[in-house]
């Protein structure tokens, strides 16, 4: 039997990770799935995490856990982004060690590398130069997870695992107009205008920046291929000291394009505008998944056919899908 705890399993991405291994336990596999909520066990708070790992002797720990924003939720509350997730990361990986959990694997982001860093941007990137300043701070605590997965394997011995997400999208996406990322905003913004007969619909920035889009089934398994594989297989694909690897599509998109298509999507015919007063962020953010393509996995849900069926999640959630952040 295989004990695994899965923190933030009501997020977009963690509830897709349940899902996944629910299916796997109904299906015959020994599995016990741990989960408990924000309100039950702040990840922030030491002591609980210490608690909550002694008591519950986890196998494995999935830490899909996170403050997560869009670019302006990152630029307003620089603070609470950097704060949040260096005291879960650290609360999380050092209490799962603590009660003697061998297998953890944690999701930063593609914010880690360098604003200008060549793309596409491979996993070796990493601290070669300068951030995004929108993200700063978020993508510090992103990469004090790795290296702290990274210290406790090299002194402990321990497997702890990093995968790198590029932009994620789909079902329990947070629709909020101003915290949430580009593609549920626009979701939002677009269905709204159709309904109400608007002539033109802006986005923010100037529309040039490009980015890629994984939807967050296909996230959900490359998060467990990466922890069904073999240690040695691990451990070889990846540099002693770079242990994370990218997960991607390996396309991107501008900003101005992903707006049509979410125009199409939600049957919106009127005019896109821009707005340059709000921020573009970095020009381009485009993985290099070769690594994780050469072991076996690629992306299977093409973009149109993702936004279509989060678009019909949004559909049926109602008023509920606009959750506020
Ligand atoms: N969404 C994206 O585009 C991307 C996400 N990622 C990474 O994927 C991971 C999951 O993100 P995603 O699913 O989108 O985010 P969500 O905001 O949907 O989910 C995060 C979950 O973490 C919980 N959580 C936050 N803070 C705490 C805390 N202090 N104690 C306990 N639980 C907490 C939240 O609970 P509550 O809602 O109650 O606060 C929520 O259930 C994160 O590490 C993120 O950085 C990486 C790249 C892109
Ligand atoms: C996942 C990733 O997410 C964030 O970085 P980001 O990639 O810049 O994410 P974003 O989705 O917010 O914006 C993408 C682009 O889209 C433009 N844009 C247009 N119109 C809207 C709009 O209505 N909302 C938003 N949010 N953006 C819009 C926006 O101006 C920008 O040019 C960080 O949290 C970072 O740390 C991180 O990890």
């Amino acid at each position: 039997m295989t004990r695994i705890y899965i923190a933030g399993h009501r997020g977009m991405v963690g509830s897709a990770i349940l899902r996944r291994l629910e299916a796997r336990r109904d299906a015959g596999e020994d599995l016990t799935l741990v989960t408990c909520t924000h309100s039950e066990l702040d990840l922030a708070d030491q002591a609980a995490v210490r608690d909550f790992m002694a008591a519950e002797r986890p196998d494995v720990v999935i830490l899909a856990a996170a403050k997560v924003g869009g670019i302006l939720a990152n630029d307003t509350y620089p603070a609470e982004f950097i704060y949040e997730n260096l005291m879960i990361e650290c609360n999380v990986i050092h209490q799962a060690f603590a009660a003697g959990v061998g297998r953890l694997l944690q999701l930063g982001s593609s914010c880690i590398y360098p604003k200008r860093a060549e793309q596409p941007m491979a996993e070796d990137a990493l601290l070669t130069g300068r951030l995004e300043p929108t993200n700063e701070p978020y993508a510090i605590a992103k990469i004090a997870g790795i290296k702290l997965c990274e210290s406790y394997n090299r002194q402990y011995g321990v497997d702890y695992r990093s995968v790198m997400p590029t932009n994620l999208y789909g079902p329990g996406d947070n629709f909020h107009p101003e915290k949430s990322h580009v593609l549920p905003a626009l979701i939002r913004r677009f269905h709204e205008a159709a309904r109400s007969g608007a002539e033109a619909v802006t986005i923010w920035g100037t529309g040039t920046p490009r980015r890629e889009f994984l939807h967050v089934d296909d996230m959900a398994g490359a998060a467990l291929f990466v922890l069904d594989l073999p240690k040695d297989v691990y451990a070889a694909s990846t540099h002693p000291m770079l242990s994370h690897i990218n997960v991607g599509t390996g396309e991107d998109i501008t900003i101005l394009e992903l707006a049509r298509l979410v125009a199409r999507v939600t049957g919106f015919d009127g005019r896109i505008e821009t707005d340059p007063s709000k921020p573009d962020g970095t020009p381009r953010k485009l993985l290099d998944v070769s690594l994780l393509r050469d072991m076996g996995w690629q992306a299977r849900i093409g973009l149109e056919e993702g936004i279509r069926d989060t678009y019909a999640w949004f559909l049926s959630q109602g008023p509920d899908a606009m959750r506020a952040k």
